[in-house]
């Protein structure tokens, strides 16, 4: 299984990729949108896709969590070739997508949101709804996860209540709640004010440390404050990757964002 040219190169010392892509490529007809991108995911790692606006950010993103199928190029998650499976299939062995179908129940409670989350089939316990006993055994398990993320003292609010940070922090949450071994966000800090973008960037921080993380986000600063790898995307093609030191002093790197975008919001 683990014998796939796919699989990235063991180079001593590195830290192993959980997701790998190579060769990426997506057609739409006649349009590349993607061309031949290679991509290592580390554990404990935040991964950033960076690019100017239709630099194919979202699409290298649906391509990896399997929204959709690549024109050419292999996907390895964990040493398996995931590149023609479905994303049910994926996200069960743990490439987890949040915030587009992260859905948190604005009638509900936090706890009872994250007890819900735990219930779901890709969880380890795979008995939804089956006693109030039984998720009420959950509850410590999901006051942790509350903890983590910050609202342990709001678990009976409902989420309705929340302000729009706190319910992206509960999102991520139920998110934790599924184990992932690949979490991947996408904008996570989009709509938020400054308060919120400081307590979610340490948040997805934090959370990396148990995962490895892509994201892809528009917001430079924290891209820089908290990415460990960078991939700069430009019309569909890898234009510089390194740390953000490295990829923010390249000249192209810096043309391609010229005028092109605001990197404070
Ligand atoms: N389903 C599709 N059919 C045709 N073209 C598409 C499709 N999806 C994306 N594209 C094109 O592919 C290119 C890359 O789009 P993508 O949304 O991946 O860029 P992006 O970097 O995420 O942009 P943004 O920062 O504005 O969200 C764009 O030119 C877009 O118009």
């Amino acid at each position: 299984m683990t014998n796939n040219p796919a699989a990235a190169p063991a180079d001593a010392g590195a830290p192993r990729a959980v997701l790998s892509a190579r060769g990426l490529t997506k057609r739409f007809g006649p349009f590349t949108a993607v061309n031949n991108v290679d991509l290592d995911v580390c554990h404990g790692r935040i991964h950033a896709l960076i690019g100017p606006n239709g630099a194919g950010k979202s699409t290298v993103f649906n391509l990896l969590t399997k929204f959709l199928k690549p024109t050419e190029g292999r996907i390895v998650l964990d040493g398996t070739d995931i590149t023609a499976m479905d994303p049910a299939s994926v996200a069960r062995m743990g490439m987890v997508r949040s915030f587009q179908i992260s859905a948190t129940f604005g009638d509900m409670t936090l706890l009872d949101n994250v007890r819900v989350a735990l219930q779901r089939p890709n969880n380890m316990s795979r008995q939804f709804w089956r006693s109030l006993i039984s998720l009420d055994r959950l509850n410590r398990q999901a006051m942790e996860l509350l903890d983590r993320v910050g609202l342990a003292d709001m678990a009976q609010l409902r989420a309705n209540n929340l302000s729009y940070g706190r319910k992206r922090a509960l999102e991520i949450a139920t998110t934790l709640a599924l184990e992932p071994r690949v979490l991947l966000l996408d904008e996570p800090l989009a709509g938020m004010g400054q308060e919120d973008v400081e307590h979610m960037a340490k948040l997805i921080k934090t959370v990396s440390r148990d995962c490895a993380l892509v994201m892809v986000e528009h917001n430079l600063k924290v891209v820089g404050d908290i990415g460990d790898d960078i991939t700069v995307l430009q019309r569909g093609e890898i234009l510089a990757r390194g740390d953000y030191a490295t990829v923010s002093a390249d000249p192209r790197v810096r043309e391609a964002y010229m005028g092109s975008e605001d990197d404070s919001h």
